[in-house]
């Protein structure tokens, strides 16, 4: 079976990506790419990475008017994404659209509420409950508007996956016990992601800042 873990990689360099790609490839399940490596490297980029052999998660988190955001995605259908982020902020109609124009190989999940974001971050934006409680509103509309799973943080998955059993679930800001947080505040270990109920987990800065990336990525696989 395929590792669960998706290496994040995160930066801008196309040479630093394929070394580390080339490192731990026989230790994690897929490679995300996000707007870092996105915005320097564009679709070449992608093809480029995609020759590692491994399914591809592009991490644009889509948010516009859905016009906008299905447009995009059709210009994301060469880049054959196993999995696509939007933002369910984005709204009903910008999520149905996003599914309806995505490739039939495609997996469309919502992102609910940043792992980034804690109780004091979502009252600045307006959102005056709890984290748990808007995932799990967010984890229904994405449902509803037929998309195939959700991102969230591994504190909410057992709770949206409880609402939601057939649905995909993406859980970053996964960190091993006693790893730096970053910018990362709603945190569980790898294992404790897994328990709960992730489909994949997302693992960035603990495996591509390791001294010895392909050692970290062993070191995670092992707690699983
Ligand atoms: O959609 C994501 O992948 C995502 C959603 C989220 O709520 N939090 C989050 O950290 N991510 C991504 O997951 C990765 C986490 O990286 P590390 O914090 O370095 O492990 C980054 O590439 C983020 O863009």
């Amino acid at each position: 079976m395929s590792s669960p873990v998706y290496i994040a990689i995160d930066t801008p360099d196309l040479d630093r990506a394929q070394q580390l790609a080339g490192e731990v490839r026989h230790h994690v399940g897929g490679l995300k790419l996000g707007l870092e490596f996105f915005c320097a490297n564009g679709h070449h980029g992608v093809l480029e990475m995609a020759k590692f052999g491994l399914p591809i998660f592009l991490d644009l988190k889509l948010h516009d008017i859905p016009n906008t955001v299905a447009k995009a995605i059709q210009s994301l259908h060469v880049l054959e994404p196993a999995i696509l982020t939007v933002h369910a902020a984005g709204g009903r109609a910008m999520l149905e659209e996003a599914k309806a124009a995505a490739g039939s190989g495609t997996r469309v999940v919502a992102v609910t509420v940043l792992t980034s974001l804690d109780a004091g971050d979502l009252r600045d934006i307006g959102v005056s409950r709890e984290a748990t409680a808007q995932v799990e509103h967010l984890t229904d509309l994405a449902r509803e508007a037929g998309l195939d799973g959700i991102v969230c943080s591994g504190a909410e998955v057992g709770i949206a996956k409880k609402r939601w059993p057939g649905g995909y679930f993406v859980v970053p800001g996964v960190r091993p016990a006693g790893g730096r947080l970053g910018d990362q505040k709603r945190t569980v270990t790898p294992r404790q992601a897994m328990d709960a109920g992730a489909s994949v987990i997302v693992v960035g800065r603990p495996i591509t800042q390791a001294p010895n990336p392909d050692q970290a990525a062993r070191a995670i696989e092992a707690t699983l």
